[in-house]
């Protein structure tokens, strides 16, 4: 049983927002947050499964400074407008907290905090296997857990009050559900087998993309990133639980994220960062241009050079820089960026990197900057709805929410988003595995093709599938 430690005076500020409730005859969120023991992340995740299984979500940052762990929706909040997805949800969002009431020390991360994510490209026809999605999707969990860079754990709790709700009654089914998910520990999970991984049109996907390096030659366009699916079946459903062990085990110098919507889990670690906003500051992250590890420190220190030095791996990088910078200026009074790319390292592949900061204007939430920012030439191309029209017409499949921002926002409009590559949507039987690079017009498609097995690499060996 994990221990609350520090309980602030919940049940009057709980009936404040019961009266409000009445008063207003609106819905009113209460929001406590209590200091709890230590617990894993991944054992609440975990503990969750019984009772809230398909309305769970993780969040780990890549520089360990924040968790979040939700279990059961307070409340959902999605958009399935196309041009102003972004908008909407922050709207919906800005008015749902109006006449919140909030106790509890406030700290980053904890209290009325959704976490979720958008579509790529709202314009894309729906899969079947993204169909429990909208193109904007985010989650008010009843129970967060908050872990901070010292390793302090907070517990959220959210419950929305309306006018015909008894106070005794919603107080004792809240405390009731908390004691039960702190008291919960889940017996071992029994893990499926994979019955085979197949690549989807592997020789399609090269054709395209020669085709598509026909049109850079030309001029048409500077910059297009194709993406193509990998299809793992097992002989069972696939738990996300045992997917995120192996990703934090493998990947923990990643954004580690899942958001469960019914019975489909989107799910994946990410090394880029789209935006972070804590108050005045905003953080965002160019990452393109891409070489394999080396098995020897000598061999990778000499794969590191090469890209460091790389004409065609430096133009894809270049224009990210130039796109993300130029829209940074015109949301912050201040922005710096460095005059050349670093190295990220990651366990399969490193990557040029170039961070990019600003100080924010007045006013401005954490989703203006991802509404401006998506999609960076990173994941969309240069110039940007050229680049769009051909992924649409080229990849013959729906990305879903790969590619696209996922993360989370809190009730000043601070937060975090990363940009959800190295993912995959694990839905029935399947787990459906998403993989891409920067096409520019001295791209060759074997190479491309290559680089994109390493990209698979995380989410395989996550799910357990296997290529030849
Ligand atoms: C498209 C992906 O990655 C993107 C493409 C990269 C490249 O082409 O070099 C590098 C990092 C990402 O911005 C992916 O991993 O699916």
């Amino acid at each position: 049983m994990v221990r609350i430690l520090q309980q602030s005076h919940g049940l009057a500020a709980f009936e404040r927002a019961i009266s409000l409730a009445h008063q207003s005859k609106r819905e009113v969120l209460f929001s406590q947050v209590t200091l709890i023991d230590e617990v894993d992340p991944l054992q609440f995740y975990e503990a969750g499964y019984k009772l809230y299984q398909g309305e769970r979500s993780f969040w780990q940052d890549r520089t360990g400074e924040l968790t979040l762990v939700g279990a059961g929706n307070a409340q959902t909040f999605t958009s399935n407008k196309k041009n102003e997805r972004f908008i909407d949800i922050k709207k919906q969002w800005n008015e749902f907290l109006l006449e919140a009431v909030r106790t509890g020390e406030n700290h980053a991360g904890t209290g009325p905090v959704a976490v979720g994510g958008f579509s790529f490209d709202p314009r894309q026809e729906a899969e079947l296997e993204w169909t429990n999605f909208s193109n904007g999707y985010f989650q008010l969990p009843s129970f967060m857990l908050t872990v901070n860079a010292k390793g302090d754990c907070f517990l959220t709790s959210n419950i929305v009050c309306s006018e015909f709700d008894d106070s005794k009654k919603l107080w004792e089914r809240m405390q009731e559900e908390r004691n039960q998910l702190l008291s919960d520990t889940e017996e071992s999970m029994k893990d499926v087998s994979v019955i085979k991984t197949t690549e989807i049109e592997p020789v399609k996907w090269k054709t395209s993309l020669t085709s598509v390096v026909k049109r850079l030659k030309k001029g048409e366009m500077e910059k297009v990133v194709l993406a193509r699916k990998i299809l793992v079946d097992f002989d069972g459903k696939k738990r996300s639980d045992t997917v995120l062990e192996r990703l934090r085990d493998d990947q923990s110098a990643s954004f580690i994220f899942s958001l469960e919507v019914l019975d489909s889990c989107f799910i994946g670690a990410t090394p880029e960062r789209l935006v972070k906003k804590s108050d005045e500051h905003i953080l965002s992250t160019c990452l393109a241009g891409s070489i394999a590890r080396g098995a020897t420190l000598e061999e990778d220190q000499h794969l590191s050079d090469l890209l460091l030095n790389d004409e065609k791996n430096l133009h894809e990088h270049e224009l990210v820089v130039r796109m993300i910078t130029e829209n940074l200026k015109d949301l912050c009074r201040e922005v710096t960026v460095p005059s050349s790319p670093a190295l990220m390292k990651i366990r399969d592949i490193q990557h040029l990197y170039t961070p990019v900061k600003g100080i924010a204007q007045k006013g401005m939430s954490v989703v203006d900057f991802v509404d401006r920012l998506h999609p960076t030439p990173a994941l969309g191309g240069t110039p940007t709805h050229l680049a769009m029209d051909v992924i649409q017409k080229e990849e013959k499949m729906n990305r879903g929410f790969y590619a696209a921002p996922v993360g989370w926002m809190d009730a000043e409009g601070n937060g975090e988003f990363a940009v959800a590559i190295r993912s995959g949507l694990l839905h029935d039987r399947h787990a459906y595995l998403y993989a891409g690079c920067g096409v520019v017009k001295d791209s060759n498609a074997e190479s491309e093709y290559q680089e994109t097995l390493i990209k698979f690499r995380p989410m395989l060996r996550a799910v357990g599938g296997t290529m030849q």
